[in-house]
């Protein structure tokens, strides 16, 4: 369903993305995990056809993405940022059934789908009438997953979608996410900085390390067969509050 070969991205002298191979099955949810500025962001970005790579091809659901064809993909893939990426000047309701009112859905239907999804995420409907600037990061981000989700699209990336959320909401919505994951057909990359997260909402997790994917596997491969002593270093300082004790 998503493939990249042999994709790569510079920014000047610097390497976002060494060359990178990866596909990733129909229905299947991936992690993308790692340090600060490895490039998880770019690769998905390049997925979203927002950043157009240096070399390599980029593939879904079998056709190549081009310039010519991005915006045309870009309706089949929902995409959450970071802070939720939400239009400024519309208000939240607005900027979650923005792509549905240019393609003229029905009113009625774009309302279900809405207070549908306000459930899913938990955002009150009082809430929803209001400018992105008068919430909290966590409300924009789940605004962003109701904008990403709205016209249900095969392809879901995410970009440290829970990253503002309180551990109890963002545990809360994790259940969730795994539930919406579980739809049929759907293929999730997400990006997030917790193993335990990654673990829990994917089947399949990429470690990556300045610009490269340095082992994909289950946590359990991550684990028992570390490709390099990198991983394991990784996985250990993901810190537990317990030890603590
Ligand atoms: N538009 C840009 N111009 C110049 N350099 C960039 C640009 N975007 C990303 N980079 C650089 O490319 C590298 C990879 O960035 P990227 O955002 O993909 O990292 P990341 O793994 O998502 O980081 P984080 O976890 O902090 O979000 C970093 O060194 C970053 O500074």
């Amino acid at each position: 369903m998503i493939s990249l070969q042999a994709v790569s991205k510079r920014y000047g002298t610097a390497i976002a993305l060494a060359p990178t191979s990866i596909a990733c099955e129909a229905g299947s949810t991936t992690a993308l995990i790692g340090p600060s500025g490895c490039g998880k962001s770019t690769l998905l970005r390049i997925i979203a056809g927002l950043v157009v790579p240096d070399s390599g091809t980029v593939t879904l659901a079998g056709e190549t993405l081009t310039a010519r064809n991005s915006e045309k993909l870009r309706r089949r893939l929902g995409y959450v940022i970071q802070d939720g990426g939400l239009f400024p000047h519309l208000n939240c309701r607005d900027n979650v059934t923005l792509l549905a009112r240019y393609l003229k859905q029905a009113p009625a239907a774009i309302n279900q789908r809405v207070a549908e999804l306000a459930a899913l995420v938990q955002i009150p409907a009082a809430a929803l009438a209001r400018f992105p600037r008068e919430l909290s990061g966590g409300q924009r981000q789940r605004i962003g997953l109701m904008r990403a989700l709205m016209n249900d699209p095969p392809i879901v990336l995410l970009d440290e979608p829970l990253g503002a959320l309180d551990p109890i909401t963002r545990s809360e919505l994790q259940t969730q996410l795994k539930t919406i994951f579980a739809g049929l057909g759907r293929t999730v990359i997400l990006v997030t900085h917790d193993m335990g997260e990654a673990a829990y909402l994917a089947s399949s997790i990429a470690l990556m390390r300045d610009g490269r994917i340095v082992q994909r596997g289950s946590l359990q491969t991550l684990l028992e067969a570390p490709a390099e002593a990198y991983v394991s270093e990784f996985i250990r300082a993901q810190r537990s509050p317990l030890p603590s004790l």
